[in-house]
C-alpha cells in the first residue's frame, strides 16, 4: 500500500491573514470551511463594503458560527432580504472554478443543475470530496481556511495531526484535525466521509460538535473543525500530582454515558472509547470525539460489522473472538475498563496481544462455559479457549472499590454482550445516585491543559534522560536502567507489582508498560499496538522501536465490514505511523500475534511472546542510543 503522507508542511495549510504571501498561497485552497448563514443583512453589507472580492466575506457575512443548510441558504438567497448575501456565497462559491469574473461565474451557477454534486461544487467543495463524500457534506458552505490562524501542535493521532488554532472571524479557539489521504484516493476519503457524516448525525453536550470543514489541495489534506477542548482524559489522568475525586469520577462517567447513550440513540456505534478519545474542557464538560472508526448499527445486529475495531485493552471479548454482528454493548465494554481504570488509576487490562488481551479478560472477567465453547460459531472461539474455566473475579480484584461503582464494573465487564445493559440503564444505576453524588463540572478544578499528547511528550523526555543517564554509567547501568515492559503474570517472584496512583487494589495483573498510571497507554516505551506489530512479523527478527510503534493494534479485516451506513463505507485502516492517514484496506490486514493453536498452552505462548517482546525492545533502544 502506497505511502498516505501528507505532501505540504502543516504551515502550508493555514493561511494567515497578514501575510500577502500566504494570502496568496490561500488561493490554492479548493474548498473553504463551512460557513453558516447569514442573519443580519447589516452585518453582510458592512462586510461586502470592507472585503470586496474577497471569499472571507462570506464567513463575517453569516456571523461565524453555525452551520445552514445549503437549501435553506439558497431559499433565503432569493429573498430581497437575502439577495446579496446569496450574490456573495455565489461569487465565493465560484472562486475556487479557476474563473475570474463573477458574470461568467453567474452564468454557471444558473446552469448548475439542481443536483446534490452540482449544488456543492458551486458551494466550493472540489469535484474529488464531492464525488465520493457528497452525502457528508451535502447542504453545507464552505468557510475560507484563510480565517484560521494556527498555533500549535495539540495532538497526534493515528490517522490525523490536530492543532490548537484562532478563528480569525470569531476570535474563538478551535481545534483543527487534520486528516490525511492517500492522494484523494476515493476509498480514503469515504473513510473520512463517514466520520463527517456521523458527527453531523449527532447533537448532544457531551458530544464533540463538527463546527467546520477545510480541505487543501496542496497538502491533500482535510481539515475538521471542533470546538477547542483543554484536556483529553488520558492527558489528565495521566498527569502528576492530578488526582480525581470520587465525585468527579462520577461527574465524567456520568457524561460520557450521556454522551453515548445519544449515540447509541442514533443508531451510531463509537467503537473506539478510551481515554484519549474522552476531552474535557475547562469547565469540566466532557464530550466524546473521534468518530473515525464509528459506524452505524442497528438493534437486531442484522449487518456483519468488523470485529477488528476498539483499541485493544478496551476491546470487548466478542470483539476478539471475531463477533461481526455486534452491538452497542461493545462500546459498554470500553465504558467499564474505563470506569474500573479511573478508580484503578492505571488500565485494568493492558493486553499486547490478542491473545494476552483475551487471556487476561478471562483471569478477571471469567471465561465462559463449555457449553458456550460447544456452541459458538465465532471464527476465533477454537483459537482462545482456555485449557481450564477461569472463575469470575471482578469483586475480589476490585475489593477496594466504592462498592456501587463496583457493582456498575461488574454489570459493564460482563462477558455475555446482552448482560451489560444499556448506557440508559447504567445511567440508573445505584453508582450515580449513592453519596457522595456526582459533581457539578463546574466545580472541578481548572487544570493547565493536558492532553495524552503532553504524557507522550513526558514519557519521552523522561526516556531521553534515562538514555543519557546510562550512557555515561556502562553496560551495567544500560541493563539496571531498561524498562523492559512485563506482562505482569511473568513479573518475577519478590519483585515489586506496579502501584496504583489514586487507590489501592489488588490487581492480579498490574499495568505493563512504563506508563503506570493509565490512559496515556499509546506512549509506553513499547506500545502494546508497537509491540503487536513486531509480533505479526512473528519476529524472529526484532525491528527498530519506530517501525515498532508504526502498527495499530486494532488493524481491521478487509472483507467483513459490510455496515448498513448509507455511504457505503469501507473501514479505516489502521497504521500508528504519523505519516499515514485513512487509507484503502487491501493488503493491510494485520494480526497483532499469532492466534493460540488449538490445544496450546495459553500460558507457553504468553512466555513466548513476552520474550520476543523484550527482546525486540533492548535491541530497538540499544539500536536507538
Ligand atoms: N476538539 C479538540 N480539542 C482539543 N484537543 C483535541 C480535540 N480533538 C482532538 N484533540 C486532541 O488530539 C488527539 C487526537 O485526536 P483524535 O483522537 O481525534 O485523532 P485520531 O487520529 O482519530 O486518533 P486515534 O489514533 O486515537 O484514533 C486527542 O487525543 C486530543 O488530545
Amino acid at each position: 500500500m502506497g505511502c498516505i503522507c501528507s505532501k505540504g508542511t502543516p504551515e502550508e495549510d493555514f493561511q494567515i491573514n497578514e501575510n500577502s504571501e500566504r494570502q496568496k498561497e490561500s488561493e490554492k485552497f479548493s474548498v473553504q470551511l463551512i460557513a453558516p448563514f447569514p442573519s443580519k443583512r447589516e452585518e453582510i453589507e458592512a462586510d461586502i463594503g470592507r472585503k470586496e472580492g474577497s471569499v472571507r466575506r462570506v464567513l463575517k457575512a453569516n456571523g461565524g458560527s453555525g452551520i445552514v443548510p445549503l437549501q435553506e441558504f439558497e431559499r433565503k438567497g432569493s429573498t430581497n432580504e437575502n439577495r446579496q448575501t446569496n450574490a456573495n456565497y455565489k461569487r465565493s462559491a465560484t472562486m475556487d472554478l479557476g474563473g475570474s469574473g463573477d458574470q461568467r461565474y453567474m452564468g454557471r451557477i444558473v446552469s448548475i443543475p439542481h443536483s446534490s454534486e452540482g449544488e456543492l461544487i458551486v458551494a466550493g467543495w472540489p469535484q474529488w470530496l464531492t464525488s465520493v463524500a457528497g452525502e457528508a457534506i451535502k447542504g453545507w458552505l464552505p468557510r475560507p481556511a484563510d480565517s484560521f490562524k494556527k498555533l500549535e501542535k495539540i495532538g497526534q493521532g493515528t490517522y490525523s495531526t490536530v492543532y490548537r488554532a484562532l478563528d480569525l472571524e470569531t476570535g474563538k479557539t478551535v481545534a483543527m484535525k487534520k486528516v490525511r489521504f492517500v492522494s484523494m484516493d476515493p476509498e480514503s476519503v469515504r473513510f473520512m466521509a463517514r466520520e463527517i457524516h456521523i458527527l453531523r448525525k449527532l447533537d448532544h453536550p457531551n458530544v464533540l460538535k463538527l463546527e467546520a470543514i477545510v480541505t487543501s489541495t496542496v497538502s491533500g489534506s482535510l481539515y475538521l473543525v471542533f470546538e477547542y477542548m483543554e484536556h483529553d482524559l488520558a492527558g489528565l489522568a495521566g498527569r502528576p500530582g492530578i488526582k480525581f475525586t470520587e465525585p468527579q469520577i462520577k461527574c465524567y462517567m456520568q457524561q460520557l454515558l450521556r454522551g453515548i447513550e445519544h449515540c447509541h440513540s442514533r443508531g451510531i456505534l463509537h467503537r473506539d472509547i478510551k481515554g484519549s478519545n474522552l476531552l474535557i474542557n475547562n469547565s469540566g464538560l466532557l464530550k466524546i470525539g473521534d468518530f473515525g472508526l464509528a459506524n452505524f448499527f442497528k438493534p437486531d445486529q442484522s449487518h456483519a460489522l468488523t470485529s477488528r475495531v476498539v483499541t485493544l485493552w478496551y476491546r470487548a471479548p466478542e470483539l476478539l473472538l471475531g463477533c461481526t454482528q455486534y452491538g452497542a454493548a461493545i462500546d459498554l465494554w470500553s465504558i467499564g475498563c474505563i470506569v474500573a481504570e479511573l478508580f484503578a488509576g492505571k488500565p485494568i487490562m493492558p493486553g499486547r496481544t490478542e491473545v494476552e488481551q483475551m487471556h487476561k479478560i478471562f483471569k478477571l472477567c471469567g471465561s465462559p462455559s463449555e457449553d458456550f465453547w460447544q456452541k459458538t460459531k465465532l471464527p476465533h472461539a477454537t483459537s482462545f479457549k482456555p485449557q481450564f474455566q477461569y472463575k469470575r473475579c471482578v469483586y475480589e480484584t476490585f475489593k477496594n472499590f466504592p462498592p456501587t461503582s463496583l457493582a456498575l464494573v461488574d454489570k459493564l465487564l460482563a462477558v455475555a454482550p446482552k448482560a451489560r445493559g444499556s448506557a440508559t440503564s447504567a445511567l440508573q444505576s445505584e453508582f450515580f445516585k449513592t453519596e457522595p453524588l456526582p459533581c457539578e463540572p463546574s466545580s472541578i478544578p481548572k487544570y493547565p491543559p493536558s492532553k495524552e499528547l503532553d504524557a507522550k511528550m513526558r514519557d519521552e523526555e523522561e526516556r531521553r534522560r534515562r538514555a543519557e543517564a546510562v550512557k555515561g554509567r556502562g553496560p551495567e547501568s544500560v541493563r539496571r536502567g531498561t524498562r523492559d515492559v512485563k506482562t505482569p503474570e511473568f513479573v518475577a517472584q519478590g519483585q515489586s507489582k506496579i502501584t496504583s496512583t489514586s487507590n489501592n487494589y489488588d490487581l492480579h495483573d498490574g499495568a505493563a508498560g512504563p506508563k503506570q498510571n493509565g490512559f496515556s497507554h499509546s506512549m509506553s516505551v513499547a506500545h502494546p499496538c508497537a509491540v503487536e506489530a513486531t509480533l505479526s512479523k512473528n519476529v524472529g527478527s526484532a525491528r527498530s522501536i519506530n517501525v515498532l510503534r508504526a502498527q495499530k493494534s486494532h488493524l481491521p479485516q478487509a472483507s467483513v465490514d459490510m455496515s448498513n451506513s448509507s455511504l457505503k463505507k469501507p473501514d479505516r485502516t489502521f497504521s500508528k505511523d504519523s505519516t499515514v492517514g485513512y487509507g484503502p484496506r487491501k493488503n493491510r490486514i494485520h494480526y497483532s500475534g499469532p492466534l493460540m493453536p488449538p490445544g496450546g498452552n495459553m500460558e507457553d505462548l504468553l512466555k513466548e511472546h513476552e520474550r520476543q517482546i523484550q527482546q525486540a525492545v533492548r535491541k530497538a533502544r540499544l539500536e536507538k542510543y
